[in-house]
C-alpha cells in the first residue's frame, strides 16, 4: 500500500502510480562507465498505457529494469504508490520479448499457476484466476498443452496471462511483440487493447516502433539517442490501427523528433503534452 510522503510543498497527484524522478542509470564494465539514461522524468497514472519510445540503445530496457527493481539509479528515485522501489516485488510483473520465458516442463495452466502459488495465493483462487486469464487471452483449448507445441504469439499470450493473473500494480512489457511476424504482431496489439478495455490494467510498454507506440499507448515518452533523455511526452489515446490524418501527423512528428534532429544536442526543455 502507498505510504504518506513527507510534505515537500507540492501536492502529490493521487492519480500517479509510478513516479520516475530524475533517473540516471549507469553500467560499470571493466573498461568503462556506460550512461544508459540521463535525468529521465515521467509519471505513469493508474490505467495508463505508457510507452517508452526511442532508438536502439537509448536506455528503454534499462528504464524498465530499473522500474522492475533489477538495477538501481545512480541519481534520482523511482517510486511506486509513493514508496521508493528498492528491488523486485510482486506489484510489478515483466513480460519479455523472448519466447522462452515459459517453463517448458509445465503446461500452459501450470505456467500461469506457478507464480500465483509461489506467492501464496490459495489453490482454488489461483485456479480460478489462471483459468480466467487463460480464457481472456483466448487459450482455453491449450491450457493442458506444453509450450513447445505453441506458436510464438501463443507463448506471448501465455506470458501475458501469467503476468496479469498475479494482478500486479503495473505490467512491464519489454518489446513483447518484436520477435513476431507483422500480422501476428498486429493481432497481439489489438488483443492487448481489448484486454485493457476489459481489465483496465496499467502498463509500461517499451518499443522502438513509432507505429506500435501510437497504437498501444495513450501516453508516449520519446527518448533521445544514447544516453536517453526525455525529448517529449505526447498523448496518443485516440488512435487504433486505422491510419487517420491525426495518426499520420503524430507519426511524422515523432519521426522528425527521433531522426531529423538526431544531430542536434538534446534540448534541455521538455515538451510535455497536457493530459487530456
Ligand atoms: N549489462 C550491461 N552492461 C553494460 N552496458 C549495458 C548493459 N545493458 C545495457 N547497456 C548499455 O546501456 C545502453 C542502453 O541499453 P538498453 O538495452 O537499455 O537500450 P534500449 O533502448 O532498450 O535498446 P534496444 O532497443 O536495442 O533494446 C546501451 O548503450 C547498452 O549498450
Amino acid at each position: 500500500m502507498g505510504r504518506v510522503l513527507p510534505f515537500t510543498g507540492q501536492e502529490a497527484d493521487p492519480g500517479v502510480l509510478l513516479d520516475v524522478d530524475n533517473v540516471t542509470l549507469q553500467y560499470k564494465t571493466d573498461s568503462r562507465l556506460v550512461t544508459a539514461t540521463y535525468q529521465v522524468d515521467f509519471q505513469v497514472h493508474r490505467g495508463d498505457r505508457f510507452v517508452l519510445l526511442g532508438p536502439s540503445g537509448c536506455g528503454k530496457s534499462s528504464l524498465l529494469k530499473a522500474v522492475a527493481g533489477f538495477i538501481k539509479p545512480v541519481e534520482g528515485q523511482i517510486r511506486l504508490n509513493g514508496a521508493p522501489v528498492t528491488g523486485p516485488g510482486p506489484d510489478r510483473m515483466v513480460v519479455f520479448q523472448e519466447f522462452d520465458q515459459l517453463l517448458p516442463w509445465k503446461t500452459v495452466f501450470q505456467n500461469v499457476m506457478f507464480p500465483l502459488r509461489s506467492r501464496g495465493v490459495p489453490k482454488r483462487e489461483a485456479e480460478d484466476r489462471a483459468g480466467t486469464y487463460i480464457a481472456k487471452v483466448g487459450l482455453d483449448r491449450f491450457r493442458d498443452s506444453y509450450p513447445h507445441i505453441l506458436s510464438g504469439g501463443m507463448k506471448q499470450r501465455v506470458a501475458i496471462a501469467r503476468a496479469m493473473a498475479t494482478e500486479p500494480e503495473i505490467l512491464l512489457m519489454d518489446e513483447p511483440f518484436a520477435a513476431l511476424d507483422a500480422l501476428t504482431r498486429r493481432r497481439m496489439q489489438e488483443e492487448l487493447l481489448q484486454l485493457w478495455d476489459d481489465v483496465r490494467f496499467t502498463v509500461l510498454f517499451v518499443t522502438h516502433s513509432i507505429e506500435e507506440a501510437i497504437i498501444v499507448g495513450n501516453r508516449i515518452l520519446v527518448l533521445s539517442p544514447h544516453p536517453g533523455q526525455v525529448k517529449a511526452e505526447l498523448n496518443a489515446h485516440s488512435y487504433g490501427h486505422e491510419k487517420s490524418e491525426g495518426f499520420a501527423a503524430l507519426e511524422n512528428r515523432i519521426h522528425t523528433m527521433l531522426f531529423a534532429e538526431q544531430n542536434t544536442a538534446p534540448a534541455p526543455k521538455v515538451t510535455r503534452a497536457a493530459r487530456p
